[in-house]
């Protein structure tokens, strides 16, 4: 069982399709776990391999009452998106060709803004994984611009030090409510 605290996210959206992505890490910290409940007409759920060319994907239908849980390390591997479909032969006896997904994710105390690195063009930093090389595992902090749209960015670079993290915040903060 897993208990979820109120301070959590829940996003309730009717959604149709979304494109291709990982869900960003910046204020999820790394190695996230997000659950999906889908509602309504059926979807198929695609993920492909993040640093893979090939078009290889794993297609995942969700139906109704589903509750699709992305373990880690889902969002560092695997890119996501919900396709659009054809919903004349899919229709939901209630909801017809609405889908309505229920998405929660912990938004973690210590990668709050307050704890997001600016960079120097004066914006909060998105956080990325290592995917390659001898510091595969860990995670650093870039201009949200060069994750976004390559070339107009600034060249700030952060590690993100999981555990000083933890102990910066139980030291302002005193206690520790995301483990
Ligand atoms: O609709 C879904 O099941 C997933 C939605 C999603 O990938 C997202 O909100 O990031
Ligand atoms: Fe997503």
């Amino acid at each position: 069982m897993m208990i979820v605290p109120i301070s959590h996210e829940l996003a309730l959206k009717l959604i149709e399709s979304v494109g291709w992505h990982s869900d960003q890490l910046t204020n999820l910290g790394p190695r996230p776990i997000i659950g999906s409940l889908s509602l309504g007409t059926t979807r198929q759920f695609r993920l492909r391999r993040v640093n893979e060319n090939s078009s290889r994907t794993i297609s995942i239908p969700l139906p109704h009452n589903s509750l699709l849980i992305m373990w880690p390390p889902c969002q560092e591997l695997w890119k996501h998106e919900v396709c659009s479909q054809n919903v004349i032969d899919n229709l939901h006896p209630i909801s017809g060709s609405k889908r309505i997904n229920i998405t929660f994710r912990q938004f973690r105390d210590e990668y709050t803004a307050e704890w997001t690195p600016k960079c120097s063009c004066g914006i909060p930093c998105v956080l990325k994984p290592v995917m390659r090389g001898s510091n595969i595992g860990r995670y650093f902090y870039m201009c949200y611009a060069a994750g976004v749209n390559e070339g107009q960015k600034c060249e700030f670079f952060e590690w993100l030090d999981v555990s000083k993290r933890q102990i910066d915040y139980k030291r302002k903060y005193g206690s520790f409510e995301s483990i």
